[in-house]
């Protein structure tokens, strides 16, 4: 235990300056003079001198929480038992009778036909629950998670409450609430893990706390998700199941009761795999709404899930806890053998293997769903206005179930929010100071990314040099008007060209990090156009000059 934490002091024993601003306007000019000055890091921006160490956070968080360092493996992963995220509220997601079509153009036909993908889905989403979205190839799953996450509206139908309240497709209100980690981990390769966290800490919780808050919490992020040691690695050079703790780490810094996960073990080795899921599961014990797809796991991965929701050909399969998957097809007459992994015995039934009625289950499923929600009508019943129990019940098993509920309902009154006071009185940074932070991280991405900038600096060199020979001296010869003509084409189509190139090169990159960001509430579109634009407009506007100085001239 000793050697573990005396690992991590040598590995980050090294000076961290810290900003501690209280005041917005403070936090403006501190930024905007880490900006200006040639500091090549977020994460190095002194303005007042004090300094500490990140050796000193996680002393002091130690203290602060009052707990040992209790870190300890279980199953080979790395724990850190007396850490955990700060309470937000539960919030449980139900939805009814989901649909979601989809337009299509029949060629042969010559107009466009509705297809229904999801044909009328129910469940629910409980906090503090881990819930696995599974089922076969093109089952569905990633539209049920992009439809419940909010990030597909259009031809949604059906109605999702959270916490008893209606909310709609695209609610605004929710995406606060929730944050969806897709599949492509999408991050920005040329800036470190720090940097990166320092940056959407800004972009996330704004100026209105002071910087060694901030410091403290991603220090206790990386630490809980056991990236303490990779503080200065440029996220490209990550492993793949570090990039994902990375993606979660990024979303954690707003403290999201919600979380949907797009395939968050695809890609990864099954170590890696555990590591992320074990996350989940933490996450989601600290009293979380954590939901992911994932395509079959193994049978150890598969037993930490808390429910399992299935999709077969947009049908609801099963729904349920985990450990009940196997007896509710063992009563429809599916047994799985001995030592199978019951996750791909669930996915062979529902591929038809087995001779497996796939029809017979989805309608057991429902009737299923059906018979728990009249159950859950009936006890809701006996909680009067302001929820509490009204009469105890006398058939043990809703008496017992009754109980689960109360008592969760106490712990829920009796649990301090005060942690939760950091986060709920931030609010994001204002649309300027977006625009700074984005400028300054493209700026700081541009900078690092040499070989491309050297192969622009190049291919100009080039053209300059060929344009030149080429035009040389037309430019006061009125015989030359042609010449002159061509050359300021040319020249035109060159800076048009490499101004397109560059965006329509990383167009798809960047495409999926400006969707992860924007959809999770990271900044507004245009402050992210204007920076991109304004590092662009210096490199356009230099291309043409030297060329056309020396031509006028000659
Ligand atoms: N916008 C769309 N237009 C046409 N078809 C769509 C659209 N979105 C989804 N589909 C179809 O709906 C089905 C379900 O897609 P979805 O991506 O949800 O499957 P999935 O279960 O996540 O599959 P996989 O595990 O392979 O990712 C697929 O057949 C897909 O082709």
């Amino acid at each position: 235990m000793n050697s573990q934490k005396s690992d991590i002091r040598t590995e980050s024993n090294r000076p961290v300056t810290t900003n501690n601003v209280s005041n917005p306007t403070a936090a403006m000019a501190a930024t905007a003079l880490a900006i200006t000055t040639t500091s090549s890091s977020f994460s190095c921006c002194p303005t007042n001198g004090e300094s500490s160490s990140i050796d000193d956070s996680i002393e002091l968080n130690d203290s602060q929480e009052g707990g040992n360092n209790n870190t300890v493996y279980h199953n080979g992963l790395l724990e850190k038992q007396d850490y955990h995220f700060p309470k937000r509220q539960p919030v449980d997601i139900v939805f009814r009778d989901i649909r979601y079509d989809v337009k299509r153009f029949n060629i042969t036909k010559a107009k466009f036909e509705s297809k229904e993908i999801l044909h009328g889905l129910n469940g629910s989403f409980k906090s503090g629950e881990l819930t696995a979205i599974m089922g076969p190839s093109g089952a569905g799953k990633s539209t049920l998670l992009n439809i419940m996450a909010g990030y597909v509206s259009s031809g949604v139908s059906g109605m999702v409450q959270v916490n008893g309240k209606s909310r709609s497709h695209n609610s605004e209100s929710f995406r606060k609430l929730s944050c969806y980690i897709q599949q492509h981990d999408a991050l920005r390769p040329w800036l470190t893990v720090t940097e990166a966290m320092t940056c959407a800490t800004h972009l996330k919780l704004g100026f209105g706390i002071p910087m060694t808050e901030k410091r403290k919490l991603i220090q206790k992020i990386l630490f809980m998700l056991g990236l303490e040691q990779k503080g200065n690695t440029p996220t490209m050079g990550l492993s793949g199941g570090q990039k994902k703790r990375l993606a979660i780490a990024l979303e954690m810094i707003s403290n999201p009761p919600i979380l949907f996960l797009d395939e968050p073990t695809t890609g990864l080795d099954s170590s890696s795999c555990a590591q992320c899921i074990s996350l989940l599961k933490r996450l989601a014990q600290d009293g979380r709404t954590i939901v992911c797809t994932i395509h079959t796991p193994s049978a150890l991965l598969f037993e930490m899930f808390d429910q399992l929701y299935t999709v077969v050909q947009g049908h609801c399969f099963y729904q349920g806890p985990t450990n009940e998957m196997l007896p509710f097809l063992g009563d429809l007459g599916y047994h799985c053998p001995s030592y199978h992994n019951p996750a791909d015995f669930m996915m062979e039934i529902a591929v038809g293997e087995y001779g497996a009625d796939v029809g017979k289950v989805i309608k057991a499923a429902l009737k299923k769903y059906y018979e728990i929600t009249s159950r859950c009508i009936e006890l809701d019943s006996t909680y009067d206005d302001s929820g509490k129990l009204m009469e105890t019940f006398s058939i043990g098993g809703k008496a017992e179930e009754m109980c689960k509920l109360q008592k969760q309902n106490e712990a829920m009154d009796n649990s301090s929010y005060e942690e939760e006071d950091i986060l709920s009185n931030t609010k994001p940074a204002s649309l300027v100071m977006q625009f700074l932070l984005l400028f300054y991280r493209n700026l700081l991405m541009t900078r690092r990314n040499y070989f491309l900038l050297f192969c622009r600096i190049f291919a100009h060199a080039m053209v300059a040099t060929l344009f030149g020979y080429l035009y040389s001296g037309v430019g006061p010869n009125a015989n030359q008007v042609l010449a002159n003509y061509v050359y300021l084409y040319g020249s035109m189509l060159m800076m048009v060209y490499t101004g397109k190139m560059a965006v329509v090169l990383s167009f798809q990159i960047e495409m999926e990090s400006l969707t992860r960001e924007h959809f999770n509430r990271w900044y507004k579109l245009g402050p992210y156009f204007l920076s991109v634009l304004l590092l662009e407009i210096p490199v356009q506007v230099s291309e043409p000059c030297p060329f056309g100085e020396s031509v006028t001239h000659k």
